[in-house]
């Protein structure tokens, strides 16, 4: 797991052999142990170079092993002999050097970087910090200020900033390890006290409590009930306060608060789940490692709404050649406007050059000819939709791949409505889509596993957390969100108001509340989707009873905020009042009191006093619930998928893992009995009622998340 060789006849170069990321897993640790023994030990070796295999440093600890005890050679006292040596040591770092990987490099008294290397210590985002001396070596090397950016985000930085930040003795195009050994025979002579980061004073500045007040108000702001930024606050102030010996003792002790944390195991699970979710498996076989996605040189996007022109933007600035279709002259000259002036924001931002050259505008379908993809993003009706698709299929060349961008409407529909369903997809965005990670990519039953795989990599492709899933109503993200928002509603009709219920969700740690994101997307788009489907408006049967459609229980409430015009911020009205139509300041309307009040005393409901543990386990625990229907159905392969679609898709809190980690922190057993408990008070609420799958586990034991599939195999993929 480290390699020794010598070179130039007095260099010990040590490479780290543990691919892909050469992770520092206990065999990597014990290796490099025996090797830097064997490096300090004999007298032919003048100086040493750390580097990693297949042109990676290191990518930090190996996460997988945190889940179990400890094993090997603590790092701590391993770095802190590599410090101490009295042989110069150079890192060589190539790729990347995270975490771990960078604490390794701080302790190695010289570091060359390659132009292409990133560098970070990106601890936070899994929940701890980095507690191998790296909250106290980097800030003596860089500063507080700048550390603490550092630390507290995990950013990872270029070789060129870390160059700039001080962080990197040089950088180099040419084979990093090679510089380095050069570079080692040169620092052989040089005294190497000033090089070792822990024996530094860390420079402070002036107005350090103030400095580290504001970080911590702005982590607080924007992290709500996130510990490891925190955690990591308090370990930089004891760099600039304490010296090295307690620092470090401190940084251990902080460690210690967040290692077992219930935070740091769901932002850990939360690495792994973006990266299970990449590899689907169809119910042919055919998966992800064996199929060739096809090459997708030219692509073309239908409407160039909200939708669109994101899309649009997000393929042209990986450099795909895209012609964006508008139905009439007016709206393709307003969407041209918005994606070149998007397409321009984005490559200043990025600091590139806007690929223009790549767009071209038409209001011809005659014009797709020739293009290898085919985004429809046009209104989301049906018949629309369909009558595109029979176009498509008539003007396309046969091999052309057709998608569309519906968010639930049945992409085997639109299939059954072309020569090609084989090559027919959906590829569900988020909007604004060049800015949200998230793409369900909705695989029909007829989809070729050749056009799942193309999908998916195309996804990568923009920059996209791509998700397979399986075709029914609103697929996995929008008909999870039904049984939570009717909850959220429900608990309207109860007592609460609209601001308790946000209020609880946000102190769970949404970004926000269902109804402040109701507003902010506009409330008409989900009213249009209830009087197409029958549940509100004129076609409702007049003899209904107000408040049951279709066999269950409904809410009117929304629909009669939607009769009052109140569409959200963009009316300037909606759950919330706002000083201006756009205006986002969202303040309690008394208005919206007043119709929740006539609303209740109407259909005779008392309003009870309702708590947020109520909020929260009614809207989450019927949003897992549908989960688990989901996964039963076969809708979604894993539970990881459903959590990453929440995660980068809905603002659920990665600390809490998405809506299926997180029912299994709390307990199935628990969830369950909650849930029976919820149902039995409101029977007429079928999403309240357990799912079978829910019953199966608790009765299987409760198994963790990652064994739950062993339970849903031989039940039918949708996939
Ligand atoms: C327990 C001992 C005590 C140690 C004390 C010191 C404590 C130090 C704390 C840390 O170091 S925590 C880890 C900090 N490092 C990171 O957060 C980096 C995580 N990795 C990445 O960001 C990326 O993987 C990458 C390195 C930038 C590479 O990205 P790329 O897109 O090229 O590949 P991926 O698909 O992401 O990864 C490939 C493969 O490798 C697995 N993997 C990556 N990093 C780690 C890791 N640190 N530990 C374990 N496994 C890792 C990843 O899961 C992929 O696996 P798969 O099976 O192929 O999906």
């Amino acid at each position: 797991m480290a390699r020794y060789e010598l070179v130039k006849r007095s260099v010990a170069l040590i490479t780290l052999t543990n691919p892909p990321v050469n992770a520092l897993s206990s065999a990597v640790r014990h290796g490099i142990a025996k090797t830097m023994e064997r490096a300090l030990s004999d007298p032919k070796v003048t100086a040493v170079v750390i580097c990693g295999e297949n042109g990676r440093f290191c990518g930090g600890a190996d996460i997988r092993e945190f889940a179990g005890p400890l094993r090997g050679p603590p790092l701590v006292p391993l770095l802190d002999l590599i410090e101490a040596g009295e042989k110069p040591v150079v890192a060589a770092i190539e790729g990347v050097a995270l975490g771990g990987g960078l604490e390794l490099a701080l302790v190695c008294h010289y570091r060359i970087a390659h132009f292409k290397a990133r560098l970070g210590l990106p601890e936070v985002t899994l929940g701890i910090l980095p507690a191998a001396g790296g909250t106290q070596r980097l800030p003596r090397l860089i500063g507080i200020p700048a550390a603490l950016e550092l630390i507290t985000t995990g950013r990872h930085v270029s070789a060129q900033e870390a160059l700039k930040l001080g962080i990197v003795d040089q950088v180099t195009e040419q084979n990093a390890c090679e510089v380095a050994v050069e570079f080692a025979l040169r620092a052989i002579a040089k005294p190497l006290s000033s090089r070792r980061l822990s024996s530094l004073t860390t420079p402070c500045p002036p107005n350090l409590d103030a400095l580290l007040e504001a970080v911590t108000m702005q982590i607080q702001k924007k992290a709500r009930g996130v510990m490891a930024p925190l955690a990591c606050v308090q370990a930089v102030r004891a760099a600039a306060t304490m010296p090295y010996s307690q620092g470090i003792k401190r940084e251990s002790e902080l460690m210690a608060t967040l290692f077992h944390s219930g935070q740091a195991r769901a932002l850990q699970y939360c690495f792994f789940a973006e990266r299970t979710a990449g590899k689907w498996t169809l119910p042919s076989g055919a998966q992800w490692n064996d199929t060739k996605p096809r090459e997708i040189r030219s692509a073309a996007v239908i409407g160039l709404g909200t939708m669109g022109r994101g899309i649009a933007v997000s393929l042209a600035r990986v450099g795909i050649p895209v012609i964006a279709v508008e139905s009439d002259k007016k709206l393709l000259e307003t969407g041209r406007q918005m994606v070149i002036g998007m397409l321009e924001r984005d490559a200043k931002r990025r600091g590139v050059s806007a690929s223009l050259n790549l767009l071209k505008f038409t209001l011809s379908l005659e014009d797709l000819k020739d293009v290898d993809l085919v985004i429809e993003a046009v209104f989301e009706d049906m018949a629309l939709k369909k009558s595109v698709f029979r176009e498509l299929s008539k003007v396309c060349r046969p091999a052309t791949l057709l998608c569309t961008n519906t968010s639930g409407l049945d992409v085997d529909a639109l299939a059954g409505v072309t020569d090609r369903p084989q090559l027919v997809i959906g590829m569900h965005f988020f909007s604004p889509a060049h800015v949200m990670k998230l793409l369900e990519v909705v695989c029909g039953p007829r989809s070729s596993s050749e056009t799942v795989a193309t999908a998916m990599s195309l996804g990568k492709r923009m920059g996209k957390v791509s998700v397979a899933v399986g075709n029914c109503p609103g697929f996995v993200g929008n008909r999870m969100l039904k049984p939570y928002s009717d909850q959220a509603s429900f608990l309207l009709e109860e007592g609460a108001t609209p601001e308790q219920i946000d209020k609880a969700l946000e102190d769970f740690g949404f970004a926000m509340g269902v109804f402040r994101m109701s507003d902010l997307a506009g409330l008409d788009v989900g009213w249009r989707v209830r009087k197409e489907s029958g549940l509100t408006g004129p076609d409702v049967d007049p003899k209904n009873p107000p408040r049951w459609r279709q066999g269950r229980k409904y809410c009117p409430i929304p629909d009669m905020v939607c009769e009052q015009g109140r569409f959200g911020q963009k009316t300037g009205r909606g759950w919330y009042v706002y000083d201006k139509p756009g205006g986002t300041n969202a303040k309690p309307d008394p208005l919206i009191q007043n119709l929740l009040e006539t609303y209740r005393s109407r259909y005779g409901i008392k309003p009870r006093n309702i708590t947020d543990q109520e909020i929260i386990e009614r809207c989450l625990f019927a949003l897992a619930n549908e989960g688990f229907r989901i996964l039963e159905d076969g809708i979604a392969a894993r539970p990881e998928d459903i959590d990453v679609i929440y995660l980068f898709g809905y603002g659920f809190p990665r600390h809490r893992g998405g809506p299926m980690f997180y029912a299994s922190m709390v307990g199935l057993q628990r969830v369950l009995e909650r849930l029976e408990h919820y149902h039995q008070a409101h029977p007429d609420v079928p999403h309240l009622e357990p799912s079978p799958l829910l019953k199966k586990l608790v009765a299987c034991g409760s198994p963790p998340v990652q064994k739950w599939r062993e339970h849903i195999k031989t039940m039918h993929s949708h996939l």
